[in-house]
């Protein structure tokens, strides 16, 4: 790709940030020509292998990852009354194939309950069948009408990783929620990203579901982002599909079944909420290159300083550690900037004077420099990746606080609304609800939160002074 591509804007004018690190750090490819379809450019490409490469460790744990058809037929599709409702609008449809109409239209799948779930009603015969915990990595497809973005809403999401249980009882699909909930949690620990977890109002909640809980990152403009939900079906799809098994008493029983769901915007969050105005800062644990070797070459010396640099680099690979050195005839100056754009999360000098001294300098991606003793090299640079790390996690927590405002009236709230998420006491019922995102144009994401920084304390409805509990609003993505 070309070298200079200009300025980058600064973050804080977040949006225009956004969309040129997008291209300035190859990551998306925004030119191709369907609305709401991006390319993937390979360093972006690498960063998603790495960030689902830690999502599939932890669902293999107790899931199995398996692949369903991507045409659903119409009859399949139209089942469910309430999942129908809410997708009508969002399905593609094939109607033909080559020069001859298909006698049955076929639904490019927006998600896949109505692909898997005449599967499993064949799957599921006895209680010895249950559980079945399956997911699927694959691209799906919603008519998107609102504005479209790259990694946050698209037509076409590539990458859409969705399980779906099926259980004996409503009480174990409740446990499997949890336990969706606990893993978004800890994959979103890994990516060093904090994220708020509530449960959505039930006019919010996932069509054909008995309730949502989601997972909401807060990005730099304080807009918050969906990053994942998990839905408790009940028997609602149970009935519609006929998944029933036969238990103990050798009677036939209706099965209660879960499904949940991340896509790509799990990297839109990462790349937003770490990023600064150099480009992009990564976690070590999915930055495609983790050490940039950058040899300072000087004439007289240029063998021996690439032989030392090769031997760094082999070492560090061998650690385990994704390396590229730069021997391109560039100013060391040049060099920096281009693997800072990258986010690498730390570049390694090696120089004559370092040679001479059996040092190299390691400087993390937030400019902390550290000599590290040529001989120890493998566990110092360990110990800086760790602390790098650590440096992230504190770093995102400390700003997703400021953008956690607790407030006792909608004038405080609609103030706190422009910064991030406010806290308010709500009674619950829908007619505040409407109230409240009318005047001051947020969206209520939710009750029961789950936050470190969110009291769990009782009072009175902002709005009508009944009994009420902390609810989170704010404006989304
Ligand atoms: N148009 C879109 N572009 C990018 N990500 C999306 C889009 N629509 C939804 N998502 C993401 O996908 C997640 C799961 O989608 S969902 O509709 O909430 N849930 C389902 O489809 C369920 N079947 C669970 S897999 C959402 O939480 C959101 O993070
Ligand atoms: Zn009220």
């Amino acid at each position: 790709m070309q070298e200079d591509k200009g300025a980058l804007p600064a973050k804080e004018t977040f949006s225009e940030w956004y969309n040129d690190i997008l291209w300035q750090a190859e990551i998306m490819d925004v030119r191709y020509p369907v609305k709401g379809v991006y390319v993937w450019y390979p360093h972006g490409f690498a960063m998603r292998k790495a960030t689902y490469a830690i999502l599939r460790e932890l669902l293999d744990k107790d899931h199995d990852e398996t692949l369903f058809p991507l045409l659903i037929p119409e009859n399949e599709f139209m089942k469910e009354a309430e999942h129908i409702k809410g997708f009508e609008e969002e399905v593609y449809w094939v109607t033909h194939g080559g020069t001859s109409e298909l006698d049955v239209p076929l639904a490019l799948r927006p998600t896949s309950e109505t692909a898997i779930y005449p599967m499993y009603a064949l799957w599921v015969r006895s209680h010895a069948d249950l559980p079945i915990k399956l997911y699927q990595i694959v691209n799906t497809f919603r008519y998107e009408t609102k504005h479209t973005r790259p990694l946050i809403r698209l037509r076409e999401i590539t990458s859409f990783k969705e399980a779906h249980t099926v259980h004996a009882t409503w009480e174990e699909a409740q446990a499997q929620v949890n336990d969706a909930v606990d893993l978004y949690r800890t994959f979103y620990d890994r990516l060093c990203v904090p994220v708020i977890v509530s449960r959505r109002p039930e006019w919010d909640k996932f069509p054909g579901a008995d309730y949502t809980l989601a997972t909401d990152a807060i990005m730099p403009d304080g807009k918050t982002l969906q990053v994942g939900t998990a839905h408790h079906l009940g028997d609602h799809f149970s009935r519609t599909f006929d998944i029933t098994y036969e238990d103990a008493q050798g009677e036939q029983q209706l099965a209660y079944q879960t499904c949940y769901g991340i896509s790509e915007r799990c990297i839109a969050a990462l790349i937003s909420m770490h990023g600064d105005d150099k480009g992009l800062v990564l976690p070590p644990a999915v930055a495609p290159v983790q050490i940039a070797i950058v040899p300072i070459i000087i004439k007289k010396r240029e063998e021996e300083i690439r032989l030392a640099a090769e031997k760094l680099e082999m070492e560090l690979t061998e650690a385990g550690f994704r390396v590229k050195t730069d021997f391109r005839s560039l100013r060391p100056g040049a060099k920096y900037y281009h693997w800072e754009m990258r986010g690498v999360p730390l570049r390694i000098e090696i120089g004559p004077r370092d040679i001479d001294n059996g040092v190299v300098m390691a400087v993390t991606r937030l400019g902390e420099k550290n000599t590290v003793t040529r001989d120890a090299l493998i566990p110092e640079v360990k110990a800086i990746m760790e602390q790098f790390t650590g440096h992230l996690k504190e770093r995102a927590e400390q700003k997703v606080q400021e953008q956690i405002m607790s407030v006792s009236s909608l004038e405080e709230a609609r103030e706190a609304a422009g910064k991030g998420v406010a806290v308010i006491q709500w009674c619950g019922c829908k007619e505040c609800a409407t109230s409240i995102e009318t005047e001051i144009d947020v969206s209520v994401l939710g009750t029961d939160v789950q936050s470190a920084y969110i009291d769990d304390t009782e009072g009175t409805c902002i709005i009508c002074g009944k009994p009420a509990r902390p609810a989170i609003i704010a404006r989304t993505y």
